[in-house]
């Protein structure tokens, strides 16, 4: 076994096209790195470069201490299984698990043993005297992962081994994939931009967008703690809500995040007033999750936001609010990238198997007003010229968040919300956190 480490690598493909921008990466020995991201950011290029199947165009990828730039794809020992593993349709699913055995000139009866080892940890040892096309698109998955897994490689690649196949057999391979490589300790990188097989799955998720790494950290990292706000438009759903805010200094260390007719404060105690204490009038993106709402009684104590229910629906163990504080919300595929790439990025947005994100209308209009009436937090210069306000695309949505229980409440009543300022993400307007994240 052997660790992975990806030394600021490029890939150009002919046409000059840029798809992987300087990315580095270390996977651990025995590490189960996921690489999460929308159609089209780079993923599969990443993994083919490992795989030696695509060449860098600069930079390094070594194996342990042996570089790997260079290696035949035979030379790095690696495996890949990909989206559809296919297999040799005259040959059983047991002769299909033991080729490359046999073409290694092992001896057939160890390698007979193997495969039915094998067979077992991947539930298909009933299966193993039949033909690929007898086999449910599971079973053939299994097979291939037991076929490219068989020689022990020093490290695994998948390439979205699970998206053709249907819910529940997805959820059991995924677990099964989990506990083999584990079981094998081998070093894996998985490709997906399934955020469930990336939070269950992952040792870690590196999660990349446009050529470039994003975020990387554990599952935990990542979702409760995300360096940027693509990361943590990535992660979860319903999506997190970004609003646009604008800095508000009171007094010293006292900061209001102004969302144009409402506002909320940040306690003097928090490190983030310290932080936005020099930064008054600048606008920085506030991102909420569901937990970081509550349906609040009108006391008018501690933060508030009021709106309109505009929608509630009904999702069996909880509820989806859509609720309209009058508030911009800013479209997380969107925020901090360069104009010159929305429009690429708004269609390979993130899938989503939940009916809140869609129902959503996020807009990236503001966000280029953001970026160029404003100084960066960080100091960066804004790249992007300026968009009018008043473009079509700038229009006000809705809070999304979930609630255990609705109780008498209907769409069309007023709402108080009670927001928890401990749980809001705060980003500066590239979508890059004001505050430093743990990892
Ligand atoms: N052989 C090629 N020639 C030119 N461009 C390519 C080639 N292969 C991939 N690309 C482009 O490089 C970018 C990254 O592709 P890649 O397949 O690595 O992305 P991905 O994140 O794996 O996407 P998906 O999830 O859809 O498979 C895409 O814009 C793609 O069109």
């Amino acid at each position: 076994m052997t660790g992975i480490r990806l030394d600021s690598v490029s890939k150009v493909y002919n046409g000059g096209y840029l798809a992987v921008d300087q990315l580095s990466l270390e996977v651990a020995d025995g590490e189960f790195m996921v690489l999460l991201g929308p159609s089209g950011c780079g993923k599969t290029t990443v993994l083919r470069m490992i795989a030696g199947l695509e060449e860098v165009t600069t930079g390094d990828v070594w194996f342990g201490r042996t570089k790997g730039t260079g290696l035949t794809p035979k030379d790095r020992c690696v495996a890949m299984v990909f989206q559809n593993g296919a297999l040799y349709p005259n040959r059983t699913a047991r002769e299909n698990i033991i080729f490359p055995l046999r073409m290694a000139g092992e001896d057939p009866v160890e390698a007979g043993a193997k495969a039915a080892g094998l067979a077992q940890i991947l539930g298909i040892d009933a299966a193993l005297d039949r033909l690929p096309w007898t086999l449910s698109g599971g079973q053939r998955q299994r097979v291939a992962i037991g076929r490219a897994i068989i020689r022990q490689p020093r490290v695994f690649l998948m390439d979205e081994p699970l998206s053709n196949l249907d819910a529940t057999m997805r959820t059991e391979l995924r677990q099964e994939i989990g506990s083999m490589t584990r079981d094998m300790n081998v070093t894996t990188v998985y490709v997906t931009h399934d955020q469930v097989e990336a939070l269950t799955l992952a040792d870690r998720i590196a999660i990349m967008r446009d050529g470039r790494i994003e975020d990387v950290g554990t599952p935990a990292q990542v979702y409760d703690d995300p360096a940027t706000a693509f990361t943590a438009g990535f992660l979860g759903t319903p999506r997190i809500n970004l609003m646009a805010a604008t800095v508000r200094v009171t007094a010293r260390h006292r900061v209001t995040l102004d969302f144009g007719m409402q506002a909320i404060a940040l306690p003097a105690t928090d490190r983030r007033s310290m932080i936005l204490s020099d930064h008054d009038g600048e606008q920085v993106v506030v991102g909420a999750r569901s937990d970081a709402f509550a349906l609040a009684a009108d006391t008018g104590a501690g933060n508030q936001l009021t709106g309109r229910m505009r929608a509630l629906e009904f999702h069996g163990h909880q509820w989806v609010a859509f609720v309209d504080a009058g508030i911009e919300l800013l479209n997380p595929d969107l925020v901090g990238l360069p104009r010159h790439r929305r429009t690429r990025a708004n269609t390979a947005a993130r899938p989503t198997s939940h009916s809140a994100g869609s129902r959503v209308h996020r807009t990236a209009g503001h966000l280029s007003a953001l970026a160029v009436r404003t100084r960066s937090l960080i100091g960066r210069p804004t790249p992007a010229p300026p968009e009018q306000l008043s473009s079509p695309t700038h229009r006000r949505s809705d809070l999304v968040f979930e609630i255990d229980n609705a109780g008498e409440l209907r769409a069309g009543d007023p709402v108080r919300l009670g927001v928890d300022v401990s749980r809001i993400h705060l980003f500066d307007q590239h979508g890059r956190r004001v505050d430093r994240v743990k990892r």
